[in-house]
């Protein structure tokens, strides 16, 4: 990357800059590689931020089919990470989880289910796992909630077979007039979903695979406790990547957590990546590779939960924050994942133009079906999940759940997040792959601005301007007149 002008004295974050197109020889944006360029290799340069509030598996499963990786959270009990990491790797790479009932499931029951799932329908299927119908809100419509589902089920179905073209799916179903093929075996018994979108999704998107073809997933260790047990009890559930992660990741018990947990990594039978942070300055990085790891997780305050910036002054714009650690870790071989920050598709963008190579996303995450959080909706009729920062005082509550009152009403004092958030879905995009899909257009059309057919390519090719507020504004899309 290269600034248009003399960069300026002072750091820049992301609405601080702009991109000038540059002679393109990549005619299509559909042939740009968007690999990332971590070593972690996900097909995807898309982070799930190991946040309670968003990442669980069912993130990290649709996250992944689509080339991203999801973290989960450091607090939570190795069990339930083992049980978490078990579903995502029995997941079909390719085919979405259906939503599943009995028969004599209540069709209220039955509709709480829905918005676990994008695709908005639940599959009736038998003890055998045999498909028998589907249901969505539609065939709910005026129907008695304690109705059982085998009742109220829609039984004319499209089901195809798992070597079915994806194509041939989506022409059959708007054949049909219809959203959902039902995937099954010679026995009819139930593998997957594929909706319209999914059809074509499958043919833009590889999914992010380990070795054994199944998806990738990522858990975060945190510096207190024995952090080489954990480390040890995730690679054995299975996690293809460990996350050691701290608000302050420049500091000396840090480097003694990561040294061993890079110990544990370098037991493993197979290639674990180990990434660790965060920091924001060269030195930082230096250290933190020096101290095992092969990838540096930059950003302090940036975040949408943050408080830190306000609270301790600590921090520094984001952009510029990538650019200088990014330019570090290239020089040791190594590669930084771009945290926090990311509102807009072109914060993706500017992040890998300034060498990132993933960028890791939270809060806009949240506001997604996928999202651990239970779906609530707000007066106004807006559906919406609870979102809170990992600093926050409540997840430090949760956090110190074992220690005594005194200890734990202590620790809460030293809160740097928000505790409560509403994060809004969209209603034109309510699921995850909702967003990744403009995420996705976005960057790779960026890539074609600068000419690059791939993310090293873009970080070397991107022109970076520096805009004033009005330079920012005028970017923004009117949605009525002015
Ligand atoms: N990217 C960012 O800007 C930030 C991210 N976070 C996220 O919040 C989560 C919780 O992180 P964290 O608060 O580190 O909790 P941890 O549970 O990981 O504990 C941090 C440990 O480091 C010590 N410590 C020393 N200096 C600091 C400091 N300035 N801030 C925090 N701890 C410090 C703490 O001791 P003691 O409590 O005794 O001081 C504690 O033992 C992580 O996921 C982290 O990424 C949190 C803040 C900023
Ligand atoms: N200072 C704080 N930072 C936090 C907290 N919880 C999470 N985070 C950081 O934010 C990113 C995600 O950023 P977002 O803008 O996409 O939401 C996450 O990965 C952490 O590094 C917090 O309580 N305080």
């Amino acid at each position: 990357m290269r600034f248009l002008k003399e960069p300026p004295a002072y750091d820049l974050t992301y609405n601080d800059v702009f991109m000038v197109p540059g002679r393109s020889e990549v005619t299509s944006r559909l042939g740009v590689d968007l690999t990332s360029t971590d070593g972690v290799g996900t097909p995807l340069p898309l982070v799930v931020a190991n946040m309670t509030a968003i990442s669980g598996r069912r993130m990290a499963e649709t996250v992944a089919r689509r080339g991203g990786i999801a973290v989960i959270p450091q607090d939570l009990p190795t069990a339930v990470v083992a049980e978490q990491v078990r579903k995502v790797k029995g997941s079909h790479p390719v085919f979405d989880t259906a939503v599943s009932v009995a028969p004599d499931t209540t069709l209220a029951e039955t509709l709480s289910l829905l918005p676990k799932r994008n695709h908005g329908h639940a599959v009736v299927i038998d003890a055998d796992s045999r498909v028998l119908g589907t249901l969505s809100e539609a065939d709910a419509s005026g129907v008695d909630p304690f109705s059982q589902a085998r009742d109220v089920m829609t039984t004319d179905l499209l089901t195809v077979t798992e070597d079915t073209e994806p194509e041939k799916v989506f022409e059959q179903l708007t054949a049909r007039h219809q959203e959902l093929a039902l995937v099954v075996d010679t026995e009819n018994v139930l593998q997957g979903v594929l909706t319209r979108k999914g059809c074509l999704r499958s043919t833009l998107y590889s999914p992010a695979l380990d070795p054994d073809g199944r998806l990738m997933i990522a858990a975060a260790v945190g510096i207190n406790g024995d952090v080489a047990q954990r480390a040890e009890r995730l690679l054995q559930s299975g996690v293809d990547v460990l996350v050691v992660d701290t608000a302050h990741g420049h500091q000396a018990k840090m480097l003694d957590s990561l040294k061993a947990v890079a110990a544990v990594r370098d037991q493993a039978q197979r290639r674990i990546p180990v990434v660790a942070g965060n920091v924001v300055s060269a030195g930082g990085t230096r250290e933190l590779i020096d101290a095992g790891a092969d990838v540096v997780k930059v950003g302090v305050g940036p975040g949408a939960m943050c408080t830190t910036r306000m609270m301790t002054g600590v921090g520094r714009p984001q952009f510029s924050a990538v650019l200088d650690c990014a330019e570090t870790a290239r020089a040791a071989g190594k590669a930084i994942w771009a945290d926090g920050g990311v509102r807009y598709p072109r914060d993706v963008a500017l992040a890998l133009a300034a060498g990132a190579g993933s960028v890791m996303i939270g809060s806009w995450f949240a506001g997604t079906l996928e999202s651990t959080g239970a779906l609530k909706v707000s007066p106004d009729g807006r559906r919406y999940k609870e979102s809170f920062g990992m600093a926050s005082a409540r997840a430090v509550k949760m956090r110190t759940a074992s220690a005594g009152e005194f200890e734990r009403a202590r620790a809460g004092l030293f809160e740097e997040g928000i505790s409560t958030s509403r994060m809004y879905l969209d209603p034109q995009r309510p699921g995850v792959e909702d967003l990744i899909d403009a995420i996705v257009a976005g960057v790779r059309s960026s890539c074609t601005y600068a000419g690059a057919g791939n993310l090293t390519e873009f970080a070397e090719r991107a022109v970076v301007g520096v805009q004033s507020a009005a330079g920012f504004a005028e970017g923004a899309p009117l949605h009525s007149s002015w």
